[in-house]
């Protein structure tokens, strides 16, 4: 029987607890998730006609706080796959030391396939199945693949609707007007930038003599190849889900971006004529990709990029993971061979969710903050949890994955200790 993708992120905790100390208590309680909700979306199409739309959200584990982490919309969205993701939200919440416990939601959909108004009540829908199950002080969902600002006003509306009162802490990544905080759109991006930045002079190596390849050019593998581009990195080549593009003097991403932008067509990234004349390049596959010579390859788009068939094949220095999962626990262990470092997900896009936190204070406070005290605050946290974790890779001469899971587990094992097990048994 294959490997599940829950299997896979259960690897990373086997890895970690062999280097902490840890109660075998702790470790039961991390091993399963906390609750798992499948629901059932009818959505009346513009057509007439009625669809059932499979919902899914799995809160992990609450034991540093309420549960946290983005929804979903894709063709492929299953249990397996939001429970791994929820797995992964609280490592990271750990990793970067925010007080929330991880969780995870989707949808079964291609949502490039509705209209708005059919998306609008999906969104709508999913809020209502899911109503009972989250909240402020509960559950607290916001964007991931395919969701965005506009399905968050959405969400937050309908809860509010339903709660019979404004309640905007209880969703982040909302428009700005409906309570949501600047600067959440690019956070995650901006996130992985400071990782990059911390760790580019202890890699030894300068910003123009470093060559980046991204997988994924959505929300986040546009933002970081935006960020990286102004600040100097020779960022080679893109892709979508359709394929991408290469030059080895280095893309224009700035026109890349405005073209995807104004035409809303993944076909920009293509050699369309605005962005050929700019630049020389070849088309490329997502394949071809993943496999060029460069100093940095950054998986920004889904999971299970980088697997044992081609791990072989990678031939970049350094792999950032903005994506979450994009590596499996086998290639890991063929990258390792190959003397390629893996920056794991659970720190490189953690930014996302630390300026989500931010919105949330900002919510419940009713106080908002500057694009500079959050940009601040953000550089603040990144830097110093990307020196935390580096530290522990060095004195325990393990991997930065390992090292990242060991620093979540530390905190996760205080606050499982601190609570107590509160186990339901008879003795
Ligand atoms: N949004 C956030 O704040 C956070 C996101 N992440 C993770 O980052 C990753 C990307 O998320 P996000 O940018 O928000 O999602 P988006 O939906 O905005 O973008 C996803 C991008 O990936 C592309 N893509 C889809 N399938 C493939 C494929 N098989 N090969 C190559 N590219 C593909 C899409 O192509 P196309 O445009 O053609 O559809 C799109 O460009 C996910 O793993 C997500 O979980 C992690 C932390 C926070
Ligand atoms: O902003 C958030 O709360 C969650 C972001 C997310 O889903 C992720 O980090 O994978």
């Amino acid at each position: 029987m294959s490997e599940s993708l829950f299997d896979q992120a259960s690897i990373r905790l086997a890895d970690a607890i062999a280097h902490v100390n840890i109660s075998e208590d702790a470790i039961e309680r991390l091993k399963s998730p906390k609750a798992s909700l499948q629901v059932s979306i009818p959505v009346r199409m513009d057509d007439g006609t009625l669809k059932v739309f499979q919902g899914y959200r799995v809160r992990y584990n609450d034991l540093r706080g309420p549960t946290k982490g983005g929804i979903r919309f894709h063709p492929n969205v299953n249990m397996d796959e939001v429970q791994s993701l929820a797995f992964w939200m609280t490592f990271k919440c750990a990793a970067v030391n925010l007080p929330f416990g991880g969780a995870k939601g989707g949808v079964a959909v291609d949502p490039k396939q509705l209209s708005k108004f059919e998306l609008e009540r999906l969104s709508r829908g999913y809020i209502d199945a899911i109503a009972d199950f989250m909240g402020a002080d509960v559950d607290i969902p916001a964007p991931d693949v395919q969701t965005n600002q506009t399905i968050m006003g959405w969400m937050v509306d309908e809860y509010s609707n339903i709660q019979r009162r404004l309640c905007p802490a209880a969703i982040t990544g909302k428009p700005l007007a409906m309570g949501g905080s600047v600067g959440r759109e690019t956070a995650t991006g901006l996130g992985a930038f400071f990782v990059i930045e911390t760790l580019l002079p202890l890699l030894n190596k300068q910003r123009e003599q470093t060559t980046v390849a991204i997988q994924g050019f959505g929300n986040v593998g546009a933002a970081i190849a935006d960020l990286l581009s102004k600040a100097g990195y020779k960022v080679v080549a893109v892709s979508d889900s359709k394929g991408g593009i290469y030059t080895p003097q280095g893309l224009d991403v700035p026109s890349i971006i405005s073209y995807k932008n104004s035409t809303r067509s993944f076909q920009a990234v293509y050699c369309q004529d605005s962005v050929c004349n700019l630049v020389e390049h070849t088309k490329i596959t997502n394949e071809e990709l993943l496999k060029l010579d460069v100093d940095i390859l950054i998986p920004a788009a889904l999971e299970n990029q980088i697997k044992e068939l081609n791990a072989h094949q990678i031939r970049a220095k350094y792999i950032f993971e903005i994506a979450n999962g994009p590596v499996t626990p086998a290639a890991d262990r063929i990258l390792e061979q190959q003397g390629i470092m893996v920056f794991p997900d659970i720190l490189v896009n953690a930014g996302g969710v630390t300026v989500s936190y931010f919105e949330w204070v900002q919510n419940r406070s009713g106080f908002y903050w500057t694009i500079e005290e959050i940009n601040d605050r953000l550089k603040q946290s990144m830097v110093a949890e990307t020196l935390r974790i580096w530290k522990i890779a060095e004195q325990k001469q393990i991997s930065m994955r390992t090292a990242a899971y060991v620093h979540a587990l530390t905190r996760l094992s205080e606050a499982i200790e601190a609570k107590g097990t509160r186990a339901y048994y008879a003795q």
